[in-house]
């Protein structure tokens, strides 16, 4: 990391379609910015729990607004969401913690694929109407993502140990450190503290406070791998 650059940490889990918003975002502008994005895979369901919190989706009216603006912000924002045909099932009652377990595991051993398999995840549910539970469904990701047999064979054994579920826990525990109470959580450690912004909406302030240009939501054509 250069001298000049300032850490920038995503907390997300990739049960949050908001989250799949702010990663595609912070993804064009890590090349755009002089930031050093950090990707910290965490589960909101911890955060939830940890800090109180109840879904907003849970909300009937709520829901309803959700699924409007999830719509509009794939437009304008030029990310492929599309809820699932069952988002209760998918988010509640299915729950993302083995594929954050998964994303724990490429993260702590094959960091370099934590984006691609974290996108692929994102993409079955959020963009495909797939499952992103099962070892099968996890597997898939994985292939997709890039992971070699022999690698991504041992990533699926690790996501179910000790090591992973701790890390997993730490890293949650860290997002409610900052305070959060849901995701995605975007932590700009400006002059020694950490700066605090829930969702993907405060690009405008995290631009403002870096001292860099916020120029919409797709910067530059090249560089997504969307
Ligand atoms: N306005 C935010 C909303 C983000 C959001 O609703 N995130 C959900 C998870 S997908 C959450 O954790 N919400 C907690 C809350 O609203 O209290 C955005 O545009 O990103």
């Amino acid at each position: 990391m250069s001298a000049s650059k300032i850490l920038v940490e995503l907390f997300y889990d990739v049960v949050s379609p908001y989250s799949w918003i702010g990663f595609e975002v912070l993804s064009r502008y890590r090349n755009v910015w002089d930031i050093d994005l950090k990707l910290r895979p965490a589960f909101l369901g911890g955060v939830m729990h940890g800090s109180g919190n109840k879904p907003p989706g849970l909300v009937p009216n709520k829901f309803l607004y959700m699924t409007k603006d999830l719509q509009r912000l794939a437009s304008y924002c030029k990310v492929p969401i599309q809820a699932p045909s069952n988002p209760f099932e998918a988010m509640f009652e299915k729950g993302s913690l083995s594929a954050m377990r998964f994303v724990t595991a490429v993260e702590l051993h094959s960091p370099e694929l934590t984006e691609q398999v974290s996108r692929e995840l994102w993409r079955r549910i959020w963009s495909k109407d797939q499952d992103i539970t099962t070892p099968e469904s996890l597997q898939e990701a994985g292939e997709k993502a890039g992971l070699p047999a022999d690698q991504l064979q041992r990533l699926l054994g690790l996501a179910v140990s000790q090591e992973v579920k701790e890390k997993l826990k730490l890293v949650t525990q860290e997002a409610l450190n900052h305070k959060a109470f849901g995701f995605p959580l975007i932590v700009a450690h400006v002059d020694g503290r950490p700066e605090i912004f829930f969702g993907s909406d405060r690009f405008e302030l995290l631009a403002h406070l870096l001292g860099e240009k916020w120029l919409g939501p797709v910067p530059q054509e090249t560089g997504s791998k969307l």
